[in-house]
């Protein structure tokens, strides 16, 4: 079942365990924001006691300094602590968020959308916890400072308190103001991160094109004036806000000498113990308040940062049931396997994956139309070699990914040895097949050697192995769990990947134009032996290509058109395949020579397959074993 998201404020939610360090920040804080008012006390008192600082008096200053500077210490540590928690359990549960979502909901949310959430985003949640500690001293300090204030003269205090208030409704309104402005300033550094990707990602094309860099930097060059304009202006007003804070204090203190020059003083009130206590305070006061107007900006951008996370968690609240990564290696690690190295966690054995009126839709946008697979029938059966083909934007990929169980079918059902995949089961479901995508990503490390210290495990044998025959082993070797390098070539790259899925050893090897960037020797090597040999091994092949040359080779070619599937019966049904099973079946049952080179490998196949068709009988070779190409 998907687990519902969490509910409430998120930054409520997010402090909501961490209460006890809280409770413990705020009182060790006001203990602090105490003995300081208490120290301004003491000074104050001995400033007009005859005699000045008595023992006992000095005692007590000391034991307050040490009360404060504790209680100050104990405060920053808790509140730190906090701070530190939360920004991490941000981070954690983004990243939960992100591997659980359903793949369309990643694909809607733009990369330009989603790293400056990933990134600054939580940068400035972070920053909340150096600022969160020193604030909540000041206010501590500063209710202190007025409660103090409060027993010096409760008439003269009412009179400060209401010009407070005023002035701190004025800084609140004008602090709204500035609010709105990070919040428009956020909005452009979305715009301004897609145009550092197409800075990096376009680096070559912008080179070659004067008048697309000349845009670019235009672009850049506007974005960053409004964000430097529209955040400058919030910053004002935060400035002002504070300036207008500080000149307060001179203003109340100047309001405190008014009244006592007045006599307006209640009797007993209008001492020079009272002025100056107020006149104390008010400027010891303006430190702690500083620090408060100082301290919104911050929490206004960690507000607006929130709101973001926020939404973002929102846009992820439905979650794809995937329990625990490390539940899912546990439970798997002590099944049989049929991989070759029964180390694949999805090598379950299955017979037939079935779709029932299969369909998927892509919504429309804007003034694209809606894109429509289906309703697809189809029964694919293991040990098949299933070539996929079409035009461009057919809906091929979009057809592997439904079939992978990446996107759930709008209507109809798939079904694995006539049991429903259902949404609980996709993600185990999804575990049977290895998958080169054509826009694939290359991991640098190889499943199931992770973290291996040791070189010498069959695994990095057969890896290292299989590196020599893609040809990579001049480039590449494995080492501890991971391949030396990933600087390739992109052909190269996607022998690489191609490598990671074979020694996945997946029941079901899905390849989306793999062919497309490989050398035709390599080309003709993938379609006339690596493929042949997987079917072999018992794999489902399910293979997008434009290869036509090569179509004879699959047991079934199925066409994509327009989003509907057809079986090419007249591929489909060419004597070729069977040929090609003979052969291998030959190659399996008699032993092997190893040819020298890739040609004299490709020739000596091209030769036993000639042999075949016109009845003889040969040397046979195989480029199946990495241990026989040893
Ligand atoms: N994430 C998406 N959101 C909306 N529409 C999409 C999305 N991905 C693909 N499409 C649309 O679905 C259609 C099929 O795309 P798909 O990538 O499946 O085609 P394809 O047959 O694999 O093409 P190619 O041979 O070029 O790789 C296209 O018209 C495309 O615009």
């Amino acid at each position: 079942m998907p687990s519902p998201p969490p509910k409430g404020p998120h930054l409520l939610r997010l402090l909501r365990p961490h209460l006890g360090w809280i409770v413990l920040s705020v009182l060790t804080g006001l203990c602090a924001g105490t003995a300081t008012v208490a120290l301004l006390a003491t000074v104050n008192g001995a400033l007009h006691r005859p005699g000045g600082l008595t023992d006992q008096g000095l005692l007590l200053y000391i034991a307050l300094c040490i009360a404060a500077l504790a209680g100050r210490g104990l405060s920053d540590v808790c509140t730190n602590l906090v701070g530190q928690k939360v920004v991490a359990s941000v981070r954690k549960g983004l990243a939960q968020n992100l591997l659980h979502a359903p793949l369309q909901a990643l694909e809607r949310l733009q990369s330009h959308r989603l790293m400056p959430i990933l990134t600054s985003d939580v940068e400035i949640v972070s920053h909340i916890a150096f600022t969160l500690s020193a604030t909540l001293i000041s206010v501590a300090v500063a209710l202190g400072c007025l409660l103090y204030l409060a027993v010096l003269s409760p008439g003269l205090f009412a009179l400060i308190l209401a010009a407070l208030v005023a002035g701190m409704g004025i800084q609140a309104v004008t602090q709204g103001r500035g609010m709105h402005g990070f919040w428009s300033a956020r909005e452009r550094e979305e715009q301004l991160h897609q145009a550092y990707r197409t800075l990096t990602e376009g680096a070559k094309e912008l080179r070659l094109h004067r008048k697309r860099r000349v845009r670019l930097q235009q672009q850049i060059t506007a974005t960053v004036d409004a964000i430097r304009a529209v955040n400058g202006h919030a910053v004002n007003t935060y400035v002002l806000a504070k300036a207008f804070g500080s000149a307060l204090f001179f203003l109340l203190i100047a309001l405190v000498l008014a009244w006592g020059s007045r006599g307006a003083v209640n009797a007993g009130e209008g001492d020079a113990a009272v002025l100056s206590g107020f006149v104390l305070v008010l400027l010891f006061l303006k430190g702690p308040m500083d620090q408060i107007a100082t301290a919104l900006p911050t929490f206004g951008r960690a507000r607006v940062a929130l709101g973001r996370i926020d939404a973002l968690r929102s846009h992820f609240a439905q979650r794809e049931n995937m329990g625990e990564v490390g539940e899912e290696i546990g439970q798997t690690r002590d099944q049989p396997s049929s991989g070759q190295f029964g180390r694949s966690e999805g090598a379950e054995p299955f017979e037939r994956i079935e779709l029932r009126g299969v369909t998927y839709t892509f919504p429309p946008q804007g003034d694209i139309p809606a894109f429509a697979l289906g309703p697809i029938d189809l029964v694919l059966r293991r040990g098949e070699m299933v070539f996929l083909v079409g035009d461009n934007g057919s809906g091929k990929t979009t057809f592997l990914k439904l079939l992978l169980g990446l996107y759930p079918p709008t209507d109809g059902e798939i079904l694995l040895d006539g049991k429903p995949v259902t949404a609980p089961d996709r993600d185990s479901y999804r575990q049977r097949f290895g998958i080169v995508f054509s826009d694939f990503h290359l991991f640098d490390d190889l499943d199931g050697a992770e973290g291996g210290a040791e070189d010498d495990t069959p695994l990095t044998a057969a890896a290292n192995g299989h590196l020599r025959r893609l040809g990579l082993d001049h480039k590449v070797t494995l080492q501890g769990g991971r391949f030396s390098t990933t600087d390739l070539s992109t052909g190269q790259r996607k022998r690489l990947a191609l490598l990671q899925a074979y020694l996945d050893a997946r029941p079901i090897l899905m390849l989306d134009e793999w062919a497309a960037d490989q050398d035709p020797a390599f080309r003709d090597q993938f379609y006339t032996e690596l493929l042949p040999e997987l079917r072999a091994r018992g794999h489902l092949l399910l293979v997008i290509t434009h290869d036509d040359r090569y179509f004879h080779l699959a047991d079934r070619v199925l066409r994509m058109r327009e989003g509907r599937l057809v079986e090419d019966t007249a591929q489909s049904q060419s004597p070729a395949p069977k040929l090609n099973m003979e052969l291998h079946a030959r190659i399996a049952r008699e032993g092997l020579a190893r040819p020298s080179t890739l040609e004299s490998a490709v020739a000596a196949l091209a030769r036993i397959r000639n042999e075949g068709e016109h009845g003889t009988t040969g040397q046979t070779v195989n480029l199946a074993s990495p241990e026989a190409a040893e």
